[in-house]
């Protein structure tokens, strides 16, 4: 019988600042804004002999790579139905409701999401860090994306 145990990484340094707008509807978006993203993780994995599970400083450091890898960016859905995304020499062009906002391009992720919200954040991310090393000793991972105090969501990965 293998023994599971759950880890939590809730750490201060888990979060990145970035830009957005959530689109509601052809017409409807919000005004651009930014929020301080927050992350928490938890994990579960099969006890090992010696003691501990999965070592959880490499989520750390995997975790925190991929919030520096977004911090201080606008982001941007590649795949929303009511906006069109045009690359202009150094901007990015989002085409909505007969409006064109501009980005600088070094500045700006257009990510593989349908609308920048905490929910496709916590997917996208918890897809990342899945991606970044298959360890077979996990059984289940649970990525958390805050927006600001109490209002989040959660992803989650199980192993086959
Ligand atoms: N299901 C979701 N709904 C909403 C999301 C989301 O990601 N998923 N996001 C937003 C807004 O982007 C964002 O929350 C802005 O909201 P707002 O209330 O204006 O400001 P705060 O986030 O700072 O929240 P406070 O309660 O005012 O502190 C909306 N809906």
């Amino acid at each position: 019988m293998s023994r599971l145990v759950t880890l939590h990484i809730d750490k201060q340094a888990h979060k990145f600042s970035a830009a957005h707008y959530t689109i509601f509807s052809a017409t409807e978006r919000e005004r651009l804004h930014g929020h301080n993203y927050f992350l928490t993780t938890r994990i579960v994995a099969a006890m090992g002999e010696n003691g501990f599970s999965a070592d959880y400083n490499v989520y750390k450091r995997r975790i925190k790579a991929l919030c520096d890898r977004y911090d201080e960016y606008m982001l941007l859905p590649e795949f929303s139905p009511y906006q069109t995304i045009e690359r202009v020499g150094d901007e990015i062009h989002a085409h909505f409701a007969g409006r064109v906002l501009k980005f600088l391009a070094d500045e700006t992720w257009v990510l593989p999401v349908t609308n920048v919200t905490v929910e496709e954040l916590s997917q996208l991310l918890l897809s990342e860090l899945i991606a970044a090393e298959a360890d077979p000793d996990l059984v289940e991972v649970e990525l958390t994306v805050s927006s600001g105090s109490g209002q989040a969501a959660s992803a989650i990965w199980r192993a086959d």
